[in-house]
């Protein structure tokens, strides 16, 4: 048997709408495997009674099948299903490591990133791996198809979840089908501020290049107080706050320090809109971790 822990991440970033993850040092899931002659899989943990036991509906199903790789499959979930934080990612993210491991297939962790992206097209239609990426690599990783590319950041972060869902395959029906030159100019500026920022650890840089004038303002209005959270959080002394992934998570880029402060603001400020949340105090965190 064969133990990985991958952890929670946050794609986009906003202005990096399906290039841009980056990896949380919590919360995680642990995915065990065993081989088999056919995959099963059994979920325990943070809302398994949302996730299928179907190897065809379930992330790491899509992950044994590209890899040829049959097993029985435990995955203890930490990262809530529809949340924003990459929950079905990690699933996908520790199911390729360890099947690579488990079978010998002798992938490099990049090439890994394509293989759970299959994963993710089993729950939203469409392969992305800014989730899967940063889950494996670990640090920042910016995704395009020609490859992945990562860097190892230091941030304080906050990632404030309400207890609300949002499916990642209703938050890409909202995307705008085109943009501005005007909006498109902005998106470049705002994400090459915000890599520069990633290169050189500099939270305020990082929360100056989260702005997005496109994707963020279409989803904000499927998570309930949305602006009212982003306020509390820069009133709280947050240098940049944005959707986490497809949401309701939101995530805050800090001062060191600062956690603690936004993390109550914005939980207050979803408690404000009569919606319960919790907030993860964390930081630019590891990719997989194989345990023997
Ligand atoms: N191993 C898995 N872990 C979690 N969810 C899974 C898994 N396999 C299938 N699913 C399904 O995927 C859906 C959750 O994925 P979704 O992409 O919507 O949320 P997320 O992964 O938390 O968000 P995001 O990708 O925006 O960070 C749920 O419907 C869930 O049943
Ligand atoms: N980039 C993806 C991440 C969610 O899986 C989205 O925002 O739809």
């Amino acid at each position: 048997m064969l133990t990985v822990r991958a952890p929670a991440t946050s794609a986009n970033l906003g202005s990096g709408f399906d290039v841009f993850g980056v990896a949380l040092d919590r919360p995680a899931d642990i995915v065990r495997v065993e081989k088999a002659e056919r995959t099963t899989i059994e979920v325990t943990g943070v809302g398994a009674r949302y996730i299928p036991e179907d190897p065809e509906r379930n992330t790491v199903g899509a992950v044994a099948e590209a890899l040829d790789a049959p097993a029985h499959i435990r995955i203890d979930k930490g990262v809530r299903p529809a949340s924003g934080l990459g929950s079905s990612a990690a699933s996908a993210a520790a199911a390729a490591v360890a099947l690579n491991e488990l079978y010998d297939r002798g992938h490099t962790r990049e090439e890994l990133v394509p293989v759970a992206a299959e994963g993710e097209a089993v729950v939203s239609g469409d392969a992305h791996a800014d989730n899967v990426a940063p889950a494996i690599l670990g640090g920042f990783t910016v995704v395009t198809d020609d490859g992945v590319t990562s860097v190892d950041a230091d941030l304080p972060l906050v990632a404030c979840l309400p207890d609300i869902v949002v499916s990642t395959r209703d938050a890409r029906g909202v995307v705008p089908e085109r943009v501005s030159m005007t909006d498109l100019v902005a998106t470049v500026g705002n994400a090459a501020t915000l890599v520069a920022g990633m290169a050189r650890n500099d939270a305020r840089l990082v929360g100056r290049g989260m702005d997005d004038p496109v994707v963020t303002p279409a989803r904000a209005a499927l998570i309930d107080g949305y602006d009212a959270v982003c306020e509390a959080a820069r009133e709280a002394g947050a240098h940049g706050v944005t959707i986490s992934g497809a949401g309701p998570a939101v995530l805050a880029v800090c001062r060191p320090g600062g956690r603690r402060d936004v993390a109550t603001a914005m939980v207050d400020a979803f408690e404000a809109t009569g919606t319960e949340a919790v907030a993860y105090l964390s930081r630019v965190g590891e990719g997989s971790t194989v345990y023997r």
